[in-house]
């Protein structure tokens, strides 16, 4: 788990993963971060470099995402969180961009979520159009992709969605979260490390979100 100045989720996310799978996890600065010691990657939410620029654009940057990306290319599990999905598309590695919200501000509240074409270490154990109930918490979520772009991935990308009347920051095609072809690299704007237990949800959602790191678990000991 890659931890940049201004990262605030990594520990939250550590947590989730130990508590949940018998996984190791830990937390390297990135200036440290040597990609090949480790057989999957988290890029955890927080402001990285204090949201300067855009989000994401200055950590897409450094040294360590020039090793994400090589280990992305060669098919190592890469997700990212909130923060880690911008900065994921700020490197090039998923498509699309992240906007400012559409109602101009910072937004945090608990979303419902659907995931289209499941496949990849991270969706093995969902099925399709499985629900998730996730909170977000960002000012730039706002998904965009160009319609052509969309059509020519719609099909067969992983891609999450709110669910109808869930959209919270005006996402193009309600996308909450997208993946490459292969599945093996994925960014979401919800926090799953906020949402692995029933005691983490409020009434009236699931506390679901950690089928991510399950699937994780499961596909990095038998394949996916
Ligand atoms: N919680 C996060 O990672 C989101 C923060 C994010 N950089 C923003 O858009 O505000």
């Amino acid at each position: 788990m890659i931890s940049f100045p201004g990262t605030n989720c990594d520990l939250d996310t550590v947590s989730a993963i130990k508590e949940l799978t018998s996984l190791d996890a830990e937390i390297v600065w990135h200036k440290d971060f040597k990609g090949k010691k480790y057989d999957a990657i988290i890029i955890p939410g927080g402001f990285s470099y204090g949201d300067w620029l855009r989000a994401g654009a200055i950590a897409a940057r450094s040294k360590a995402m020039e090793e994400v990306v090589e280990e992305a290319i060669n098919g190592k599990p890469v997700l990212g969180i909130c923060n880690g999905f911008q900065i994921l598309v700020e490197s090039s590695l998923l498509p699309g961009v992240l906007l400012p919200n559409e109602l101009g501000r910072f937004i945090c509240r608990w979303t419902r979520v659907s995931i289209e074409n499941p496949k990849g270490p991270w969706l093995k154990l969902a099925n399709k159009k499985e629900k998730i109930d996730m909170p977000i918490a960002h000012a730039e979520g706002r998904f965009y992709i160009d319609s052509e772009k969309f059509k020519a991935i719609s099909n067969s990308s992983p891609i999450i969605y709110y669910e109808n009347g869930w959209n919270p920051n005006g996402s193009f095609y309600d996308i909450a979260g997208i993946g490459n072809e292969e599945g093996n690299v994925l960014g979401l704007m919800p926090h799953p490390e906020r949402a692995y237990t029933e005691i983490l949800s409020p009434r009236g959602f699931h506390g679901n979100g950690g089928l991510f790191f399950k699937s994780l678990e499961d596909s990095l000991k038998r394949g996916w």
